[in-house]
């Protein structure tokens, strides 16, 4: 039986999605000769640490008692379990790269990020740079400076991030495929976001946008804070992962980007709540009006990223109503891939590409992945 460590860092959604998958699929793993052992799980105050690193294991009792602490709204520091212990911040950090140290070249160890934080990469980078591994959901780590990039990426086999990219959908993947089998790609257009693919869809049937905003946030297809998404920002990183798997390189603030709302209802001008509350209606009009110009020429808004040779940009676009990214509903997600296989009719990856279930499921898949690199 190949056993895999993990270290678990963003116990949200996403993050307790991946606990259930993860418990669910414990007989057909042992089947396929893998077990997954948690040793760690992280929110943004604390990390649960077995105290045996080598043996010891959070077993689903365990799990389960952090699957109720978080989903109350609580924190893991309320969590009293045997055969484990908490550590606080800001001693969390310092203890997850001592622990990559000392399993590193033993058992092994997967750390996976489904956090939506900066505050991962400085562990991550660390930790890699020592031989342990990677899964991430969260982009952030991938599209902070190039030159972290390069550090993170320097072992390729030591991580992966399928699910920053369509959730779990096989775009990272298909496209190192091409990659490596040296068909060159020129050119990707997709609409990689679920929350402005559901809200451009929903604000077609004539819902105003702050209603569709809310009910994506509801269904798990917004980040933390849904301007990330709706500054055009989510998509951004989403098109920095591709465009830097391609051979681009340049920081996010190159990249032009479309926001829907401006500055004066930015982070730094009203909290995430107020947003919500009240910022979010005073988007209603403008965003009617755009859609109605659209549709008054027979077309829809979609919002997409458009990666061509050195240029990399993500807005607003006016597609005919009855094409393939015009016919996009929900939460759907399409990526057009143009290589020289694919010169004149594209590569077509399309399906769900946000919700708390199929990212947990594109991490798990990622972090089974790695099996042949554990003993
Ligand atoms: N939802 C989706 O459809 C998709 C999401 N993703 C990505 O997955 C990630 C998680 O998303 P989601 O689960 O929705 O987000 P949530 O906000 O639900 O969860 C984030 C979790 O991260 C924890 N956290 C915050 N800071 C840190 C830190 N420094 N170290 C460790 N943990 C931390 C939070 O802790 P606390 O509970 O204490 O606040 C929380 O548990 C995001 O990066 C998102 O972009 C990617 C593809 C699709
Ligand atoms: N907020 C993102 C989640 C996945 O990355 C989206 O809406 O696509």
């Amino acid at each position: 039986m190949k056993v895999i460590p993990l270290i678990l860092m963003g116990c949200g959604g996403v993050g307790l999605q991946l606990i259930d998958h993860i418990i669910t699929c414990r007989e057909l793993h042992a089947i396929k000769g893998v077990m997954l052992r948690f040793i760690g799980v992280c929110d943004s105050r604390s990390l649960v640490l077995v105290n045996d690193l080598s043996k010891g294991e959070l077993r689903e009792d365990a799990l389960e008692e952090i699957r109720r602490v978080k989903s109350s709204g609580s924190y893991l520091s309320t969590l009293n379990y045997d055969g484990c212990h908490v550590i606080e911040y800001p001693a969390v950090d310092k203890k997850l790269i001592e622990v990559g140290g000392l399993l590193a070249s033993s058992t092994g160890l997967v750390y996976i990020d489904c956090s939506a934080s900066a505050d991962t990469i400085i562990i991550l980078k660390s930790v890699i740079e020592i031989g342990c591994f990677a899964v991430l959901a969260n982009k952030k780590p991938l599209t902070s400076d190039i030159d972290i990039y390069d550090k993170l990426v320097s072992c390729p086999r030591h991580i992966r991030y399928e699910s920053t990219v369509g959730a779990g959908l096989p775009v990272i993947t298909s496209l190192n495929r091409l990659l490596t089998s040296g068909d060159p790609v020129h050119r990707i257009i997709g609409s990689v976001s679920g929350t402005l693919g559901y809200v451009m869809s929903e604000l077609e049937d004539g819902k105003p946008f702050s209603e569709v905003v809310r009910a994506a946030k509801q269904l798990g297809f917004t980040e933390p804070d849904p301007r990330d998404d709706l500054s055009g920002m989510d998509v951004a990183r989403k098109a920095l992962i591709l465009f830097r798997l391609l051979g681009g390189r340049t920081n996010i603030g190159n990249i032009k980007v479309e926001s829907l709302y401006s500055d004066l209802m930015g982070p730094e001008k009203m909290s995430t709540q107020d947003f919500l509350d009240n910022g979010l209606e005073m988007l209603d009009d403008e965003l009617k009006k755009k859609v109605n110009v659209a549709s008054s020429t027979g077309n829809v808004l979609r919002y997409v990223c458009v990666i061509e040779g050195s240029s990399c940009q993500v807005g607003l676009l006016e597609v005919p109503q009855n094409s393939p990214l015009g016919r996009l509903k929900g939460s759907d997600n399409l990526i057009e891939i143009y290589s020289r296989c694919y010169r004149e009719l594209p590569l077509v990856i399309q399906g769900a590409g946000a919700g708390n279930d199929t990212t947990a499921a594109g991490v798990l898949a990622d972090i089974v992945d790695l099996q042949d690199l554990f003993h």
